[in-house]
């Protein structure tokens, strides 16, 4: 698996390599095939892909790809293995974290904040705050849906960092939603997966007011 660079500070801070402008050698994405695809799919809707405009972007698209579609190439355990000792007991929460994702059922942005929680394992070891995030971005850089969105997270939480409980809530607007189809910019779509010690009424209620309490 790819390492991560905290230095570099690109467009997705999990996933340096690919959004350079350089093809990595780690990089898994196809971005020749993904060229041929979009220069067929210029001529399919009627455009002439050779127009100076035109002539550069599969190229483009390939790249912006090889950086959108990074998470599939990256494994959550790598991000969190990185734990540290600190005996708390408590609720951790970073809440309003901000995404981008691609629904997989018309390759269209959605794009919102997750909020992820959890109450650290009884050996005492807790994960950096940045990895959290992190944990969004490798399973949002993916074709998805909101719904496992939100449960890879949870579950992912739950396999390595071992918590008490584990809370995700995702908000999301969906392009394909706003832009085309039914057409309803704004409307907000809102999913949650609890885990654990989350599932009792009062810590729940307590992690939702604190979600919730913008
Ligand atoms: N449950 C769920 N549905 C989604 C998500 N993203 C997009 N969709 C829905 O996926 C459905 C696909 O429906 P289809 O009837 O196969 O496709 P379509 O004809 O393009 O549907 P419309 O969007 O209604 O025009 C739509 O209802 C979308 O709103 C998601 O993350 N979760
Ligand atoms: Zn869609």
């Amino acid at each position: 698996m790819t390492s991560f660079d905290d230095d570099d500070v690109s467009a997705s801070a999990a996933y340096p390599a690919e959004a350079g402008s350089h093809h990595s050698k780690s990089e898994k994405v196809d971005r020749p095939r993904i060229e041929a695809a979009v220069r067929e799919i210029l001529l399919a809707i009627g455009e002439d892909p050779d127009r100076g405009g035109l002539v550069d972007t599969p190229k483009r698209v390939a790249k912006a790809y090889a950086e959108v579609f990074a998470g599939l190439h990256h494994d959550p355990a790598d991000v969190l293995s990185t734990t540290f000792d600190l005996d708390h007991e408590e609720l951790v929460l970073v809440k309003d974290i901000p995404f981008y994702s691609t629904c997989e059922h018309h390759l269209v942005p959605f794009h919102g904040v997750a909020h992820v929680g959890y109450i650290p394992s009884h050996d005492g070891k807790v994960t950096g705050l940045s990895k959290l995030a992190r944990l969004v971005d490798i399973y949002a850089r993916r074709p998805q849906v909101q719904e496992r969105l939100t449960t890879e997270i949870v579950e992912a939480m739950v396999q390595y960092l071992k918590p008490r409980g584990a809370i995700v809530v995702v908000e999301c607007e969906h392009m394909c939603m706003s832009m085309r189809g039914i057409r309803k910019p704004g409307a907000k779509t809102v999913t949650s997966a609890v885990r654990g010690q989350l599932h009792d009424p009062a810590t729940r209620a307590e992690a939702m007011s604190l979600i919730l309490g913008r």
